[in-house]
């Protein structure tokens, strides 16, 4: 499969060896404006964006106008997904974006949809949600921490959204703490006066996050349309 990387940092040199094992190609690795490359001369069987949020939904779409399917992991930019989402069936394209591509936060998730439902109506259990990432971090809170959340949301009538730190009854706080080097943890507590229940998910490396991303694009890879992390692990698992 040959590949173009939209962004090259952290995870974009991660997704590249895991992609060289797997025997695909990189074909394109972009640092900047996607204008600054010339897409169109290029044979591309899929990008897979891990870039800044300043660039993600230009460069994304920009893809889908090339006939090109998109693997998106870049977080803090979702205010542009629904616009993301219009262009790629409009041009008939194919889209997976995700804010956790390990395959262990989507096992995780399905634990946090789970307990969720188990607490609703729980009212002594006051639920938060925490989140520990490196310091080069641009978003806060993490688009993990925001799917924790809106999970919970969906199976518990007494929440309506989430908030950075104070939040009000009818909000799940999220805390974010920014640690040297820290790939990814995140915690969701149901605390009361007795006692605490926790689910926790922690990455050791980025490997997880990569090799799910790969997973993603070889899926993705001859499909038209808008899909999720869920599509891609139902029919693998
Ligand atoms: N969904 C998931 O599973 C995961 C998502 N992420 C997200 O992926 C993104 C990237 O994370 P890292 O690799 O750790 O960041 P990074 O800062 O190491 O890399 C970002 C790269 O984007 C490049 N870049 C800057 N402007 C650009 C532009 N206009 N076009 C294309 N590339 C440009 C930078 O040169 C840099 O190489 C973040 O949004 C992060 O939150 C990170 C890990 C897992
Ligand atoms: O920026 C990161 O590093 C990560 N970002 C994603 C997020 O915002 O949830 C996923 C992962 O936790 C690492």
């Amino acid at each position: 499969m040959k590949i173009a990387l939209l962004g090259y940092g952290k995870m974009g040199k991660t997704i590249e060896e895991i992609a060289l094992n797997r025997d695909h190609e990189i074909v394109l690795k972009i640092e900047e404006d996607i204008d600054t490359y010339e897409i169109d001369k290029m044979e591309i069987d899929v990008a897979i964006d891990f870039s800044v949020p300043k660039a993600a939904f230009k460069n994304i779409t920009t893809c889908f106008k090339n006939n090109i399917p998109v693997v998106c992991g870049t977080t803090g930019w979702l205010d542009d997904y629904e616009k993301a989402v219009e262009i790629c069936k409009k041009e008939d394209s194919a889209f997976i974006y995700a804010s956790n591509f390990s395959v262990g936060v989507n096992l995780f998730f399905e634990l946090n949809k789970k307990l969720a439902k188990m607490m609703n109506g729980m009212d002594d259990y006051a639920v938060e949600i925490e989140e520990i990432h490196h310091t080069q971090k641009q978003d806060a809170p993490s688009g993990t921490a925001i799917s924790l959340a809106q999970q919970i949301v969906t199976e518990n009538v007494k929440k309506n959204s989430w908030q950075l730190d104070h939040a009000a009854a009818d909000e799940i706080p999220i805390k974010a703490k920014r640690i040297e080097d820290v790939p990814g943890t995140h915690t969701v507590s149901y605390k009361s006066k007795i006692d605490s229940i926790e689910i926790m998910h922690t990455a050791n490396s980025r490997q997880g996050f990569a090799l799910g991303a790969v997973i993603a694009a070889e899926w993705l890879k001859d499909k038209k349309g808008i899909f999720t992390m869920q599509d891609v692990l139902s029919s693998q698992f």
